[in-house]
């Protein structure tokens, strides 16, 4: 997944628009500003994206073009089926590090920097020893990205790089929320953006007189940055253009160029990996593509649009992650703040679900102990239309917080003498010491007694009969029709399969919901 984070200077009306690196070489679609309808791809004249795409030593099977999502990739033939390398980029011309190289094994990074000075020339030892220190991800890599633009300043010193900073967002153009002056922020009126804002842009300043300042930071001597503008640009850049994969176990984090220039779509056609002998950075179709398609991967399946303006500076119209708050009265709340307060703490009617047991709940199979889960397959097959419907509500549903089982009856000792008596399988799955998995990290969940199971599983039900009951399949004909409630660290979560014919719903649907008359409570 691209590297969460931060992302961009503007109003929010400014935040969908595309960037602007290099008059010229890349002009708005004029269709944008009017309309947020669907239009066809611009491609970009001239040759600067192809002129990086070669220095990069990139294969692509892609033009660069403006979209309805700003400037991205274009895929620029058919690709007749999933896993083909649109975009493959060699190693040694993306910038590499290793996430945490001090606590985990750091192979492939070092590699990856032995094999960068082989192309590009030494770097500093000071530098080298900062990319391979303990300090956090991004703080290193925007310290190599200067470092990258100093060289690149003189003439005929790294063309790539040359190539790509003349490309990339410039100053006046970053939508990253680590821009935003106290002013803009303000206009955003989410509180908790507006603080989020904030507390970004405080973090930035810090690092800037802490590390990249070339008189006070600690790599004072590589005279990295001038000025705090030129460090938030580049702190924007990293935390808003890196991907995070791991390798074997080790994660990495990487600027690609060009691959980078790939947006964000909840429906993505493409994914992003290492090749399978580690020589090259992809981009993957995921399906059979139509040559003008735009080429769209996932920077996380899961964020409602607060996160993506918290972490890209963008918002995603419709966004499948975002919710509305069911209060008990059925009073509708904000849809989309992470931060909104929850009233409904005190007589929350949903219950606690252990992460697996709301797998469950939204009708999951498969090896649930590693991850490995899949949408229960149904009879029938879906529609292109159903199977986007139903996987962006198990998206939405699976973004949110896990309750914890009451602490008291949760002990690992207890839960690991109930393993046997549970019978097995899932819920005996729960008692061993792997803990569950969720898309979200690791849950808060702790095993659960042989005594919770019985109660566990009448609250799947429970929840099941609660999400049917609370949401109208047809409402609102909206298809991101979705329900959180959220109380504390308490969140769980409906939806309503409208369009899909009852039995490729939940489990354990009530016939009196099933006929999608259910309404919202009120
Ligand atoms: C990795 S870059 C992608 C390429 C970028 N569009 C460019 O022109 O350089 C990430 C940035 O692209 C923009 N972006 C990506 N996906 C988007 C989307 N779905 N809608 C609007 N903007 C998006 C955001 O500004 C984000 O910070």
């Amino acid at each position: 997944m691209l590297k969460q984070r931060f992302a961009c200077r503007g109003r929010p009306s400014q935040q969908t628009r595309p960037f602007l690196p290099n008059a010229g070489a890349f002009a708005p679609h004029p269709s944008r500003a009017a309309s947020q309808t669907l239009a066809e791809p611009v491609l970009h004249s001239g040759d600067v994206y192809e002129q990086l795409a070669h220095a990069a030593g990139a294969t692509v099977a892609t033009a660069v073009g403006t979209t309805q999502l700003g400037r991205g990739l274009i895929v620029s033939r058919d690709i007749d089926s999933s896993r083909q390398p649109l975009v493959s980029v060699p190693v040694q011309n993306a910038l590499v590090i290793a996430d945490d190289p001090v606590g985990s094994i750091s192979i492939y990074s070092d590699r990856a920097h032995r094999r960068w000075q082989e192309v590009n020339g030494e770097l500093p030892q000071l530098l080298l020893e900062f990319l391979q220190g303990d300090a956090r991800w991004d703080i290193r890599m925007a310290a190599w990205l200067l470092y990258v633009k100093q060289m690149a300043a003189q003439p005929g010193s790294l063309p790539l790089w040359q190539a790509y900073l003349g490309l990339l967002p410039q100053e006046q153009d970053m939508c990253c929320l680590l821009n935003y002056s106290r002013a803009e922020a303000a206009e955003l009126q989410l509180p908790g953006l507006v603080a989020e804002a904030a507390v970004q842009a405080d973090w930035a300043a810090y690092l800037h007189g802490k590390y990249l300042h070339y008189k006070s930071g600690s790599l004072a001597p590589l005279r990295l940055s001038g000025s705090l503008a030129e460090s938030l640009w580049a702190i924007s850049m990293v935390r808003s253009r890196t991907f995070s994969e791991d390798m074997a176990g080790e994660c990495l984090t990487l600027m690609v160029p060009y691959a980078d220039l790939a947006n964000h779509s909840f429906d993505n056609n493409s994914t992003f990996c290492m090749a399978r002998d580690a020589k090259s950075f992809q981009l993957q179709s995921l399906r059979p593509l139509a040559a003008g398609e735009e080429l769209t991967i996932s920077y996380g399946a899961t964020k409602p649009n607060a996160e993506c303006l918290r972490d890209y500076g963008f918002v995603v119209p419709g966004n499948p992650c975002d919710r509305v708050h069911f209060t008990r009265s059925g009073e509708a709340s904000s849809s989309s703040s992470s931060s909104s307060s929850s009233t409904i703490d005190e007589e929350d009617p949903l219950p606690r679900l252990n992460p697996v047991s709301l797998l469950l709940a939204l009708s999951f199979t498969g090896d649930l102990s590693d991850g490995d889960i899949q949408p229960q397959q149904h009879a029938s097959p879906l529609t292109a239309e159903q199977q986007l419907r139903l996987a962006r509500r198990r998206s939405a549903l699976l973004s949110m917080p896990i309750a914890s089982p009451p602490a008291a009856a949760s002990g690992r000792n207890s839960s690991s003498s109930s393993s046997s008596s549970s019978g097995g399988g899932l819920f005996g799955w729960m008692d061993a010491a792997t803990q569950p998995w969720t898309p979200t990290g690791r849950p808060d969940a702790e095993p659960l007694s042989a005594k919770q199971v019985p109660q566990e599983r009448a609250a799947v039900q429970q929840l099941q009969q609660l999400l049917l009951q609370q949401l109208s399949p047809r409402s609102n004909g909206c298809d991101e029709q979705t329900a959180v409630h959220q109380g504390g660290s308490r969140c769980t979560a409906g939806c309503a399969l409208d369009g899909i014919p009852e039995q490729q719903g939940l489990e354990g649907r009530s016939s009196d919901a099933a006929d999608g008359s259910g309404a919202p409570a009120q």
